[in-house]
Protein backbone atom coordinates (compact mmCIF):
# COMPACT_ATOMS: atom_id res chain seq x y z
CA UNK A 1 0.00 0.00 0.00
CA UNK A 2 1.23 3.22 -0.81
CA UNK A 3 2.15 5.77 2.17
CA UNK A 4 1.74 9.65 1.74
CA UNK A 5 2.80 12.25 4.18
CA UNK A 6 0.58 15.42 4.73
CA UNK A 7 1.58 18.25 6.17
CA UNK A 8 -0.29 19.43 9.18
CA UNK A 9 -1.08 23.36 9.06
CA UNK A 10 -1.64 25.82 6.76
CA UNK A 11 -1.51 23.22 3.12
CA UNK A 12 -3.54 20.48 5.04
CA UNK A 13 -7.46 21.38 3.67
CA UNK A 14 -6.09 21.80 0.34
CA UNK A 15 -4.03 18.90 0.26
CA UNK A 16 -6.45 16.57 1.35
CA UNK A 17 -9.47 17.95 -1.01
CA UNK A 18 -6.68 17.18 -3.90
CA UNK A 19 -6.47 13.77 -2.58
CA UNK A 20 -10.33 13.32 -2.11
CA UNK A 21 -10.22 14.35 -5.94
CA UNK A 22 -8.35 10.88 -6.70
CA UNK A 23 -10.92 8.69 -4.47
CA UNK A 24 -8.84 8.86 -1.48
CA UNK A 25 -10.06 10.06 1.65
CA UNK A 26 -7.59 11.48 4.05
CA UNK A 27 -10.85 13.54 5.81
CA UNK A 28 -10.70 12.56 9.41
CA UNK A 29 -7.49 14.23 9.62
CA UNK A 30 -9.44 17.46 9.87
CA UNK A 31 -11.55 16.43 12.79
CA UNK A 32 -9.56 18.69 15.46
CA UNK A 33 -10.70 15.47 18.14
CA UNK A 34 -8.91 12.81 16.03
CA UNK A 35 -5.55 12.33 17.08
CA UNK A 36 -4.78 9.29 14.73
CA UNK A 37 -1.17 10.29 13.21
CA UNK A 38 -1.46 7.72 10.77
CA UNK A 39 -4.70 6.64 8.93
CA UNK A 40 -5.67 4.71 5.81
CA UNK A 41 -8.31 5.68 2.99
CA UNK A 42 -11.71 3.38 3.49
CA UNK A 43 -11.08 2.12 0.27
CA UNK A 44 -7.49 0.59 1.92
CA UNK A 45 -5.77 1.92 -1.13
CA UNK A 46 -3.55 4.41 0.67
CA UNK A 47 -1.78 5.39 3.89
CA UNK A 48 -1.32 9.06 5.25
CA UNK A 49 0.89 10.35 7.74
CA UNK A 50 0.27 13.50 9.51
CA UNK A 51 3.54 15.32 10.10
CA UNK A 52 4.73 18.88 10.63
CA UNK A 53 5.41 20.46 7.15
CA UNK A 54 8.80 20.70 7.58
CA UNK A 55 9.21 16.69 8.68
CA UNK A 56 7.75 15.65 5.25
CA UNK A 57 10.70 15.30 3.15
CA UNK A 58 12.33 13.79 6.05
CA UNK A 59 9.92 10.60 5.75
CA UNK A 60 9.98 10.48 1.96
CA UNK A 61 13.35 10.97 2.22
CA UNK A 62 13.79 7.87 4.38
CA UNK A 63 11.52 5.72 2.33
CA UNK A 64 8.35 5.47 5.01
CA UNK A 65 6.27 7.64 2.34
CA UNK A 66 6.60 7.15 -0.77
CA UNK A 67 4.88 10.76 -1.73
CA UNK A 68 4.72 13.88 0.08
CA UNK A 69 3.24 17.31 0.15
CA UNK A 70 4.98 20.30 1.14
CA UNK A 71 5.94 24.12 0.10
CA UNK A 72 8.78 24.94 -2.11
CA UNK A 73 10.12 27.34 0.82
CA UNK A 74 11.06 23.72 2.87
CA UNK A 75 12.58 22.23 -0.12
CA UNK A 76 14.54 25.46 -0.76
CA UNK A 77 15.35 25.82 3.18
CA UNK A 78 16.24 21.97 3.60
CA UNK A 79 17.50 20.51 -0.29
CA UNK A 80 16.13 17.21 1.08
CA UNK A 81 17.34 14.26 -1.57
CA UNK A 82 13.47 14.07 -3.27
CA UNK A 83 11.91 14.66 -6.59
CA UNK A 84 10.09 17.45 -6.72
CA UNK A 85 7.30 16.30 -9.06
CA UNK A 86 4.48 18.68 -9.36
CA UNK A 87 3.13 22.03 -8.32
CA UNK A 88 0.28 21.82 -7.12
CA UNK A 89 -0.86 25.27 -7.59
CA UNK A 90 -1.98 26.35 -4.26
CA UNK A 91 -0.32 27.60 -0.73
CA UNK A 92 0.91 30.45 -2.56
CA UNK A 93 3.23 32.99 -0.64
CA UNK A 94 6.67 34.61 -1.11
CA UNK A 95 10.02 34.30 1.16
CA UNK A 96 10.57 37.93 1.74
CA UNK A 97 13.30 40.48 3.80
CA UNK A 98 10.57 42.80 5.89
CA UNK A 99 11.79 46.05 8.39
CA UNK A 100 9.91 48.08 10.37
CA UNK A 101 7.94 50.79 8.31
CA UNK A 102 9.76 53.90 10.21
CA UNK A 103 13.03 51.89 9.00
CA UNK A 104 16.03 54.07 7.04
CA UNK A 105 17.00 50.83 5.43
CA UNK A 106 14.48 50.42 2.11
CA UNK A 107 16.06 47.85 0.44
CA UNK A 108 18.08 44.62 1.86
CA UNK A 109 21.60 45.86 0.90
CA UNK A 110 21.14 48.85 2.52
CA UNK A 111 21.29 47.12 5.75
CA UNK A 112 24.18 48.08 8.02
CA UNK A 113 27.04 45.29 7.70
CA UNK A 114 26.85 43.20 10.72
CA UNK A 115 23.36 43.77 12.07
CA UNK A 116 20.56 41.26 12.93
CA UNK A 117 18.10 39.36 11.22
CA UNK A 118 15.90 37.08 12.24
CA UNK A 119 14.39 33.71 10.47
CA UNK A 120 13.29 30.51 10.58
CA UNK A 121 14.69 30.17 7.34
CA UNK A 122 18.20 30.10 7.92
CA UNK A 123 20.00 29.03 5.12
CA UNK A 124 17.70 30.86 2.41
CA UNK A 125 18.33 33.89 4.65
CA UNK A 126 21.98 33.07 4.74
CA UNK A 127 22.02 32.19 0.97
CA UNK A 128 20.33 35.87 0.23
CA UNK A 129 22.33 37.85 2.17
CA UNK A 130 25.69 35.99 0.63
CA UNK A 131 24.71 36.94 -2.92
CA UNK A 132 24.18 40.81 -2.08
CA UNK A 133 27.73 40.34 -0.06
CA UNK A 134 26.55 41.88 2.91
CA UNK A 135 27.77 40.38 6.17
CA UNK A 136 24.82 40.07 8.51
CA UNK A 137 24.08 37.85 11.92
CA UNK A 138 21.09 35.44 11.38
CA UNK A 139 18.87 34.97 14.61
CA UNK A 140 17.17 31.28 14.11
CA UNK A 141 13.44 31.28 15.39
CA UNK A 142 11.06 28.89 15.54
CA UNK A 143 8.07 31.49 14.54
CA UNK A 144 6.21 34.89 15.31
CA UNK A 145 9.31 36.28 13.82
CA UNK A 146 7.99 39.61 13.12
CA UNK A 147 8.99 40.05 17.05
CA UNK A 148 12.23 40.56 16.40
CA UNK A 149 12.18 44.23 15.21
CA UNK A 150 9.01 44.74 17.33
CA UNK A 151 11.45 43.72 20.22
CA UNK A 152 14.66 45.29 18.44
CA UNK A 153 16.09 42.21 18.41
CA UNK A 154 16.89 42.36 14.90
CA UNK A 155 16.83 45.20 12.21
CA UNK A 156 15.19 42.92 9.59
CA UNK A 157 13.71 39.71 9.18
CA UNK A 158 13.13 36.73 6.48
CA UNK A 159 9.84 35.21 6.25
CA UNK A 160 7.06 34.27 4.34
CA UNK A 161 4.44 36.85 3.09
CA UNK A 162 1.06 35.88 1.97
CA UNK A 163 -1.60 38.34 1.67
CA UNK A 164 0.48 40.47 4.13
CA UNK A 165 -1.72 40.88 7.01
CA UNK A 166 1.08 39.93 9.50
CA UNK A 167 3.26 42.24 8.26
CA UNK A 168 0.67 45.13 8.10
CA UNK A 169 -0.59 44.40 11.50
CA UNK A 170 2.85 44.32 12.93
CA UNK A 171 4.08 47.49 11.62
CA UNK A 172 6.74 46.16 8.77
CA UNK A 173 7.31 46.21 5.45
CA UNK A 174 9.00 44.23 2.32
CA UNK A 175 11.95 45.18 0.83
CA UNK A 176 12.81 42.22 -1.15
CA UNK A 177 11.03 38.86 -2.29
CA UNK A 178 13.19 36.31 -2.45
CA UNK A 179 11.36 33.73 -4.49
CA UNK A 180 7.83 32.49 -4.55
CA UNK A 181 6.18 29.36 -2.82
CA UNK A 182 3.67 26.80 -3.52
CA UNK A 183 2.33 23.63 -2.57
CA UNK A 184 4.83 20.98 -4.29
CA UNK A 185 4.26 16.98 -4.68
CA UNK A 186 7.12 15.37 -3.96
CA UNK A 187 8.38 11.74 -4.07
CA UNK A 188 11.44 9.33 -2.88
CA UNK A 189 13.59 8.98 -5.78
CA UNK A 190 13.98 5.34 -6.22
CA UNK A 191 10.42 4.43 -5.85
CA UNK A 192 9.16 7.07 -8.20
CA UNK A 193 12.00 5.24 -10.60
CA UNK A 194 10.84 1.82 -9.82
CA UNK A 195 7.07 2.55 -10.07
CA UNK A 196 6.98 0.83 -6.47
CA UNK A 197 3.52 0.45 -5.66
CA UNK A 198 2.32 1.87 -8.70
CA UNK A 199 3.40 5.77 -7.77
CA UNK A 200 3.59 6.51 -11.19
CA UNK A 201 -0.43 6.10 -12.28
CA UNK A 202 -1.07 8.37 -8.83
CA UNK A 203 1.28 10.97 -9.87
CA UNK A 204 -0.16 11.15 -13.46
CA UNK A 205 -3.73 11.71 -12.04
CA UNK A 206 -2.47 13.87 -9.58
CA UNK A 207 -0.81 15.94 -12.68
CA UNK A 208 -4.18 15.44 -14.95
CA UNK A 209 -6.28 17.30 -12.27
CA UNK A 210 -3.40 20.09 -11.51
CA UNK A 211 -3.27 21.01 -15.40
N1 LIG B 1 0.29 32.47 5.39
C1 LIG B 1 0.47 31.49 4.52
N2 LIG B 1 -0.29 31.40 3.42
C2 LIG B 1 -0.11 30.40 2.53
N3 LIG B 1 0.80 29.41 2.67
C3 LIG B 1 1.56 29.47 3.75
C4 LIG B 1 1.44 30.48 4.71
N4 LIG B 1 2.31 30.27 5.68
C5 LIG B 1 2.94 29.14 5.31
N5 LIG B 1 2.50 28.67 4.14
C6 LIG B 1 2.93 27.46 3.43
O1 LIG B 1 2.51 26.36 4.21
C7 LIG B 1 3.63 25.61 4.69
C8 LIG B 1 3.35 25.17 6.09
O2 LIG B 1 3.21 26.31 6.92
P1 LIG B 1 2.75 26.15 8.41
O3 LIG B 1 2.64 27.52 8.97
O4 LIG B 1 1.56 25.26 8.50
O5 LIG B 1 3.95 25.30 9.01
P2 LIG B 1 5.20 25.75 9.83
O6 LIG B 1 5.44 27.21 9.68
O7 LIG B 1 6.31 24.82 9.44
O8 LIG B 1 4.61 25.53 11.25
P3 LIG B 1 5.01 24.61 12.43
O9 LIG B 1 6.29 25.17 12.94
O10 LIG B 1 3.82 24.81 13.34
O11 LIG B 1 5.12 23.19 11.94
C9 LIG B 1 4.82 26.55 4.53
O12 LIG B 1 6.01 25.82 4.37
C10 LIG B 1 4.44 27.34 3.30
O13 LIG B 1 4.76 26.63 2.12
O1 LIG C 1 1.02 37.32 4.95
P1 LIG C 1 0.12 36.56 5.85
O2 LIG C 1 -1.09 36.02 5.13
O3 LIG C 1 -0.27 37.33 7.08
O4 LIG C 1 0.87 35.25 6.32
C1 LIG C 1 2.20 35.30 6.78
C2 LIG C 1 2.36 34.62 8.10
O5 LIG C 1 2.07 33.22 7.94
C3 LIG C 1 3.17 32.49 8.47
O6 LIG C 1 3.04 32.37 9.84
P2 LIG C 1 2.43 31.12 10.59
O7 LIG C 1 0.95 31.25 10.63
O8 LIG C 1 2.96 29.84 10.00
O9 LIG C 1 3.00 31.33 12.04
P3 LIG C 1 4.51 31.33 12.58
O10 LIG C 1 4.72 32.71 13.07
O11 LIG C 1 4.50 30.32 13.64
O12 LIG C 1 5.46 31.01 11.45
C4 LIG C 1 4.36 33.39 8.21
O13 LIG C 1 5.46 33.02 9.03
C5 LIG C 1 3.81 34.77 8.53
O14 LIG C 1 3.93 35.07 9.90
Amino acid sequence: MITIALPKGALLKDTIELFSNLGLDFSAFLDKSNRQLQISDPTNTARALLVRAQDVPVYVEYGQAQLGVVGYDVLREKKPDVANLVDLKFGYCRLSVAVPKSSPYKRSVELPPHGRVASKFVNCAKDHFDSIDLPVEIVPLSGSVELGPITGMSEAIVDLVSTGKTLKENGLIETDILYESSARLIAHPLSYRLNRDNINELVAKLKSINY
